[in-house]
């Protein structure tokens, strides 16, 4: 089978900085692949540019097998930016009717899914409350049921898990593995090591590049060292 999400030799510059120096990167199907770095060394210029939010500068992106930007794209992957993008004056529930609404999901599948979502991220108690009313933990929770929302083939989750109670983050890493297992490909950005530990596959980002990848137990083999936080700095060879 092919890789769900491709990177060839792909560059980024906003006006004349470049912030993606050659980026190379192919994701599994039924793959977890994390992106762990720094702030500011590219992780969300890579996210946009998988989900076609933004244009890279050089190179090519295909996911599924076909040429990002694509509109029919859209449907299969599931997106989770680091802003809440969420209407504050409507309810939890019709912030999700909405967004199924968008993806043209039959009624009884539309209120399955809005139930499966709200139910995953532990938010069924307040989808009646409106958005305003909700913390900052509650509306990334209710961010990561939008992104589920149409049942995607491709999620692609930028720190999903800030500001989210550890009970929460377990129960929410519980249900990525399950999705994995469902064939389901996830690409996730974070700074968190013991979540970088739970991904199948690593890419270490730094100053716009990709220093090294393989998985948790790869990279610790090949460092000779115990725990993904050293092989970071060793990687980085102490670049700042
Ligand atoms: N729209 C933009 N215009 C100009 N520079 C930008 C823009 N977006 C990002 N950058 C720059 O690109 C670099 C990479 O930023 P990016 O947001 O991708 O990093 P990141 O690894 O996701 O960081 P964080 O973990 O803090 O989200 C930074 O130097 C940032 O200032």
């Amino acid at each position: 089978m092919s890789a769900s999400i491709v990177l060839k030799d792909v560059s980024k510059s906003f006006r004349k900085k470049e912030v993606l120096h050659h980026v190379n990167l192919s994701v599994e199907p039924g793959q977890i692949y994390g992106l762990i770095g720094p702030s500011g060394s590219g992780k969300t210029t890579m996210v946009k540019i998988i989900v076609g939010m933004d244009r890279p500068t050089k190179g090519d992106v295909q996911v599924l097998d076909t040429k990002v930007p694509n509109l029919n794209l859209l449907q299969k992957i599931g997106y989770m930016a680091q802003a809440d993008a969420l209407y504050t004056d409507l309810t939890g529930e019709e912030n999700l009717a909405f967004f199924a609404s968008l993806f043209k999901l039959k009624k009884n599948v539309q209120k399955e899914r809005i139930a499966y979502a709200a139910n995953l991220v532990n938010l069924t108690s307040d989808l009646k409350k409106k958005v305003q009313d909700y913390s900052g933990g509650m509306k990334r929770r209710l961010s990561l049921a939008v992104a589920l929302i149409q049942d995607p083939q491709v999620l692609v989750l930028d720190e999903p898990t800030v500001g989210i109670d550890p009970e929460l983050r377990l129960s929410i890493w519980a249900e990525i593995q399950r999705l994995k297992l469902t064939g389901k490909t996830i690409l996730i950005t974070t700074h968190v090591m013991d979540e970088a530990e739970k991904c199948d596959y690593l890419a270490m980002v730094r100053d716009g590049e990709i220093i090294t990848s393989g998985s948790p137990q790869e990279l610790k083999k090949q460092y000779g060292i115990a725990t993904l936080e050293e092989v970071f700095l060793k990687a980085g060879g102490g670049k700042k």
